[in-house]
């Protein structure tokens, strides 16, 4: 499902502000070996010249033959638990999403009652950044998968279309990316991030994860 007008229009505009201006991006890669690798900003400098290019080049290669990615991230969950970028404005939306108010509405409109916690992350797709095909399968944790949307104007030959493909591999819906849209689908469903177009001018944002039924921890 997709709901539109998810936020009120003053603080759909100041989260696209703090997406597309003070967000700390790490670079994720995938891995050899599936090992999701994120790079902050800091560790790039220390890479030796060529590196960057290096581990992009590779992952867009594995893409080929299997499930890989490239795109700009923010680790909401991780930064927020750990203390990092103490009074980011993306903090108000972890704690947001993982309040009552916000629980209890995933819960109605998913259908699962047992959504204890949303997980996030912020993401930010390139020209040239992608998301192979994959299902968010993972242990049974992961009741459904939401994405919030804020790419503003986005021509539809941009590329970046979250995409739902059938198993006869044709396309089911492709999803333009949005502004202040959220989407929700169930986990497992094939899906995939089409690569954004060389040529696409604003930036792919969105802030995406799981409702998620894990035990509290002890
Ligand atoms: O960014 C999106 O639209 C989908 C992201 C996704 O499928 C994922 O992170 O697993
Ligand atoms: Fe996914």
């Amino acid at each position: 499902m997709q709901a539109d007008n998810l936020f009120v229009p003053d603080v759909a505009e100041q989260l696209y502000e703090v997406l597309e201006k003070y967000t700390p991006w790490h670079l994720a890669v995938h891995q050899d070996g599936g090992k999701p690798r994120l790079l902050s900003q800091n560790d790039w400098r220390t890479l030796a010249p060529g590196d960057l290019e290096a581990l992009m080049r590779d992952a867009t290669a594995r893409a080929g033959a299997g499930f890989s990615y490239v795109y700009m991230c923010y680790p909401m969950i991780d930064a927020y638990v750990q203390g990092r970028d103490a009074g980011h404005p993306l903090h108000s939306l972890t704690e947001f999403l993982n309040s009552e108010a916000m629980l209890s509405f995933a819960r109605d409109v998913s259908g699962h009652e047992d959504v204890v916690k949303i997980d996030a992350q912020a993401t930010f797709y390139r020209p040239g950044d992608f998301l192979t095909l994959h299902d968010d399968r993972d242990k049974g944790q992961r009741l459904a998968a939401y994405t919030l949307g804020f790419s503003r104007n986005w021509r539809p030959d941009w590329g970046g279309q979250l995409m739902f493909h059938t198993l006869s591999n044709d396309i089911e819906r492709g999803f333009i990316p949005r502004f202040n849209t959220m989407t929700l689908f169930r986990v497992p469903t094939l899906h995939s991030v089409a690569p954004v177009a060389p040529y696409a001018r604003n930036p792919r944002l969105s802030v995406t994860g799981w409702l998620r039924n894990d035990p509290p921890v002890k």
